[in-house]
């Protein structure tokens, strides 16, 4: 679906054949590739297994009892899942952002260092935090305050700090698992524009129940949807393409049919 042109942009090549969690398979036939520098937004109904594939991009489900999958997610070439790949090693390349703020229950400078102490970081630490929170959007806000507790601030505020978290190891790519649906139509403003400030310098995928915000931030979108014509609830791609193109002229009947909201 996307130009051949474009497939030198890919960061993330993601194609998922089937993916089950025990028996039950949740994802079928979803090749969504993510391209440097854009966010791609994962949208479609509840169960659709928007959440599911976004987490397979640094193997998050990993941890997941039960979870298999057939396919590839190859991120600049490399093959994630290859057995002598530690993932670890992958999700600080391929960050992640979740739904509930999460700090620590430490400091907001502490929060920050977390990612880099555990990974032996000998610089400069105080530039870090502060660059961090910078290009989070947070510095001026907590600069005075770098001791007190992450879990101190409000729910935005947290947000922001864990974006800033995710952000101090210097990934190339953010996962954002809908990182305002906890948060009040301010916080998630600001949220939204400090995912265009972002771009500037990562890669970004996010998954959002709200197709107008979808429509604010993401250059693509994928619509997925839940087919259960085999007696099952299996998720799939139904189309993938540029955001504005993807709203205002839709290639499938689902995708038209969804946006429209004539079903949930
Ligand atoms: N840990 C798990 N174990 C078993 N089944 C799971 C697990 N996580 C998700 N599922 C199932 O996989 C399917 C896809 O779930 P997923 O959370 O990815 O969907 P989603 O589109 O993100 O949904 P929502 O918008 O409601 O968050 C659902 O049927 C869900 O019940």
């Amino acid at each position: 679906m996307i130009a051949n042109d474009e497939a030198g942009k890919t960061v993330i090549d993601c194609d998922v054949k089937e993916l089950y969690y025990g028996n039950f398979k949740a994802v079928r036939d979803t090749r969504i590739p993510i391209q440097q520098g854009e966010i791609t937004a994962f949208i479609g109904p509840s169960g659709c297994g928007k959440s599911t594939v976004l987490r397979c991009l640094n193997r998050m489900n990993d941890l997941i009892r039960g979870f298999r999958f057939e396919g590839h997610v190859q991120f600049r070439g490399q093959n994630i899942y290859s057995p002598t790949i530690d993932p670890v090693a992958v999700r600080r390349h391929i960050g992640m952002v979740f739904q509930q703020p999460n700090p620590f229950a430490m400091s907001i400078y502490k929060n920050i260092t977390y990612g880099l102490r555990i990974n032996g970081y000998r610089g400069n630490y105080d530039e870090v935090v502060e660059r961090a929170l910078r290009g989070a959007a947070l510095w001026d806000e907590v600069k005075d305050k770098l001791k007190q507790s992450g879990l101190s601030l409000s729910g935005g505020q947290q947000q922001r700090l864990c974006i800033a978290r995710a952000i101090a190891v210097e990934p190339e790519v953010l996962l954002m698992d809908e990182p305002c649906s906890a948060l009040d139509p301010i916080a998630t403003r600001k949220i939204e524009e400090l995912m265009k400030e972002l771009k500037k310098k990562y890669t970004i995928a996010i998954v959002t129940h709200n197709m107008q915000q979808a429509q604010r931030v993401a250059d693509k979108t994928a619509f997925l949807y839940v087919d259960t014509t085999q007696g099952g609830r299996t998720g799939y791609l139904v189309e993938h393409n540029e955001t504005k193109e993807l709203f205002e002229q839709p290639k499938q009947e689902y995708t038209r049919q969804y946006i429209r909201g004539e079903f949930s």
